[in-house]
């Protein structure tokens, strides 16, 4: 089956066209089964990523759409590398017509492509930010849901090896959880480490989590000008903004995207 992989600020995925989906079951939904899934994004029996995407061709004038699954085999509603990386594999593929953007289950997201391997995506707009009393952290949905906290050294190893798989399901624990993001104030820029649901663990990057994080530190203070620079372990993040009473609109993603390979997975 052929696959290709590709990378946005560490971040990794496998990508099918709908041909190659077609060849994994699928469950009476039309999703691709959640064991197929997990195979191909296992690390010692796949491929090897944090999620996969397949990617249809736009009918007419419409634009690609882009079905996400996270690496645990189950879908999720979005995923801000993820699309970036679906619009550079569209670009790759030549499936735009004159407007770059993906169909998603949050509706159509605008694309852009600033330079070579560097992708801009529009993400939803966040209306809705509370304060998470247990932890002093905020949460809110940039598309999936985050739970981000200030914390003073991002390099504590209890982070993500016993508090972030702990608050990951017991904040929001009716409706699946959050995602986890930590993050420190570094010179002109924010760090971040974020704990994946999905994936159950640290990814080099998550593009809804950088989102999150700029918007909290917005949120927080109102001197904070967009665009906000974000530092996950994988590479450099910029979240663009306009403000919107306490809420935000016009979020933009921008950040490095690469194909990295393609193959054939032995089914
Ligand atoms: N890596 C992603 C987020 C993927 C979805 C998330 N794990 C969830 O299920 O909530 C990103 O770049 O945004």
């Amino acid at each position: 089956m052929p696959f290709e992989k590709y990378q946005g600020a560490g971040n990794d995925f496998v990508v099918l066209p709908p041909e190659s989906a077609s060849l994994l079951p699928h469950d009476s939904q039309g999703l691709i089964s959640h064991e197929a899934v997990a195979r191909l994004c296992d690390r010692h029996f796949g491929v090897g990523a944090d999620g996969l995407m397949v990617i249809y061709p736009g009918d007419g004038d419409r634009m690609p759409r882009m079905e996400f699954y996270n690496a645990d085999g189950y879908p999720a509603q979005m995923c801000g590398n993820g699309a970036r990386c679906a619009i550079l594999y569209a670009q790759d593929n030549r499936l735009f017509g004159e407007e770059i953007g993906l169909q998603t289950s949050l509706g159509v997201l605008r694309g852009r492509i600033p330079e070579e391997r560097r992708i801009a995506v529009q993400m939803p707009d966040v209306s809705e930010i509370r304060e998470e009393g247990s932890t002093g952290g905020l949460v809110l949905n940039t598309g999936v849901p985050h739970l981000t906290l200030e914390v003073a050294d991002l390099d504590d190893s209890a982070l993500m090896a016993t508090l972030a798989p702990a608050l990951r399901r017991d904040v929001e624990r009716g409706t699946g959880g959050v995602n986890v993001d930590f993050y420190t104030e570094d010179a002109g820029h924010y760090a971040v480490r974020t704990y994946e649901r999905g994936v159950e663990g640290e990814t080099l990057a998550c593009g809804t989590g950088a989102v999150a994080v700029a918007l909290s530190v917005a949120y927080r203070d109102e001197g904070v000008r967009s665009p906000v620079a974000l530092r996950p372990r994988g590479g450099m993040l910029a979240v663009y903004f306009r403000r919107a009473g306490r809420g935000f609109q016009d979020i933009w993603l921008e950040g490095p995207a690469q194909r990295v390979y393609n193959g054939y997975f032995f089914w």
